[in-house]
């Protein structure tokens, strides 16, 4: 499909319809890759979120939930396999946006758009299953009591999400909210929105009833923060970086709003000395390169058994060195360009710094010498590194790995869980029961045994420590918009019988 010269002009998706922003203000949008603008988005502020979270409650209650929070699940579901549908017949389009906006090469944002419809047929179906579900009975010690749990959407949910996978993130959270039958405003990254308002453009295609889902784009500060702040909303469910969360988490402590954060990673990847190397190299790229390196959980901290260290590192280069880097939209590209300038520089930044710190670069480091344009960076292979140095500590969210030799289990397990957070861990063996101890030692929500990324909806996905808590995907991801209520029942005729009745006299 060929690059269109400029890409739709969206308004803001409230109430079932497109609207100008309050202020009538826009953003512009650059393809990272050539550094052309090639058109804006609206930037909402207060009045809209307004607009959008007042949508989402008339949607929520409407005829008392008939329509669509207390529907049977089969009429959510009936919207959300709609949804999958569409992705599925826009697919190439949605790519090709996604990669104009994000620099992620067009194979790549295919794959993600395949993700997208089956995350909202996945949760087509646990729409359907959560009527089975409900007055799930309570086993009781009294036999005058019996308690059962109903399960019941949150309510208005604001769903904030990050620039990386721009639809894939929203997606994991707009299909598990629409399936358990909560209402919401979704609020994506200002740096890349354009197939997120394709999503409000297919919601009103399909005819999924207004305000059910609405779509607000704009900065954090002007858009993010007056929806997390907002006493209508009943939850924000957040994806981005550790420094965002943690305002997100102070803000919605004031109304004692519930959070789910799903946040930043510094993830390691443990090579012992049993593997067949190219395999192993293969995994480490995937692992640091795909999508730019722009990953929660890519595994950025390459921890190399001794014995093996030159050899795998001097393949590691040989392949880093074979990568096609190239316009996102050429055949074959394996590595784009980040997604801004912003981007761009803040990873030059932490190359400089390690090398100031005493690091050395072995491999990349640099923007590649044939692309004169765009936000491209070598893939880079960081040696010489130190645990105190800001290379091992910190998220650089960019084609940037770090390598530490072990020659220990104990020492390799413990430079993996040298670090604040906690999203992802690998483990690369032909020794299983050494790979089981360890996917048991790394203090991560996700590890990966002799492997590193792939991601499946059925499965959990989140973190511990500084990487955020709760789960997304599969029922976790549902149970993140269900309320569980209690309901106890007294069924004896006798009285109570705890006070005494009064005189009749
Ligand atoms: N754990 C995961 O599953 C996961 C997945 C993808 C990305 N991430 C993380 O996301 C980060 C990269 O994304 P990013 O740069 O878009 O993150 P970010 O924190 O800068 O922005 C994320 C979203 O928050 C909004 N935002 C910013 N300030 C806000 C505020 N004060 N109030 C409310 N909203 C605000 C932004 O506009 C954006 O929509 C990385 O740290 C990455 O690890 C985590
Ligand atoms: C979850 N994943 C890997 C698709 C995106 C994280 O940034």
């Amino acid at each position: 499909m060929a690059a269109p010269s400029a890409i739709p002009r969206r308004g803001l998706f409230i109430g079932g319809g497109w609207r100008e922003p309050s202020l009538g203000r826009r953003l512009p949008v650059v393809n990272p890759a050539t550094e052309a603008t090639i058109g804006d988005i609206p930037a909402a502020t207060a009045e809209d979120v307004e607009l959008a979270v007042s949508a989402a409650r008339d949607a929520f209650g409407r005829d008392g939930g008939r329509h669509w929070s207390r529907a049977p699940g089969a009429v959510r579901a009936k919207y959300l396999k709609a949804i999958a549908a569409k992705i599925k017949d826009k697919k190439s389009y949605l790519a090709l946006l996604e990669t104009l906006d994000s620099g992620k090469p067009l194979d790549e944002a295919a794959g993600d758009m395949e993700d997208v419809a089956a995350c909202f047929e996945y949760y087509a179906d646990w729409a359907e299953a959560l009527d089975g579900k409900q007055r799930a009975p309570i086993s009781l010690p009294m036999e005058n009591f019996e308690s059962y749990v109903l399960k019941e959407p949150i309510g208005v949910v604001g769903l904030i999400t990050p620039w990386n996978y721009p639809l894939l993130m929203a997606t994991w959270k707009v299909a598990p909210a629409l399936a358990a039958g909560c209402t919401a405003v979704l609020k994506p990254s200002e740096l890349a929105s354009l197939t997120c308002l394709e999503l409000g453009g297919i919601c009103a295609e399909i005819g999924l009833p207004p305000g059910v889902l609405n779509i607000i784009t704009g900065l954090g500060t002007e858009a993010g923060a007056p929806l997390t702040s907002h006493p209508h909303v009943d939850k924000i469910a957040f994806t981005g970086s550790t420094e965002t969360g943690k305002r997100i988490m102070i803000t919605a402590s004031q109304m004692v709003k519930p959070v789910s954060l799903e946040l930043g990673g510094k993830s390691p990847l443990i090579v012992f000395d049993d593997v067949d190397i190219d395999k192993a190299v293969e995994w480490a790229m995937f692992g640091c390169f795909a999508n730019a390196g722009q990953v929660c959980s890519a595994t950025s901290r390459l921890l190399l058994h001794e014995k093996i260290a030159k050899r795998f590192l001097d393949r590691l280069v040989a392949w880093a060195k074979s990568i096609k880097i190239s316009d996102p939209l050429e055949e074959g590209c394996r590595l784009g360009s980040v997604v801004s300038e912003g981007q761009y520089q803040k990873i030059m930044k932490f190359i400089s710094t390690a090398r100031c710190e005493g690091a050395t670069i072995l491999s990349g480091g640099a923007r590649p010498q044939h692309l004169k344009r765009g936000f491209f960076i070598e893939p880079t292979i960081i040696t010489n590194v130190s645990t105190s140095m800001q290379i091992w500590r910190e998220e650089v969210f960019g084609p940037v790995i770090c390598v530490k030799e072990f020659r220990t289990e104990r020492e390799a397990v413990e430079l993996a869980n040298d670090t604040h957070y906690g999203l992802a861990g690998a483990v690369i063996s032909n020794d299983l029961e050494r790979c089981e101890r360890i996917s048991k030692a790394i203090q991560s929500g996700i590890v990966w045994i002799n492997c590193s990324q792939p991601c499946f909806v059925q499965a959990p996905w989140g973190g511990n420590k500084r990487s955020g808590f709760g789960r997304e995907l599969g029922q976790w991801g549902l149970d993140n918009y269900l309320s569980v209520k209690q309901v106890t029942k007294y069924c004896s005729d006798e009285p109570y019988g705890w006070y005494r009745p009064p005189s009749k006299l």
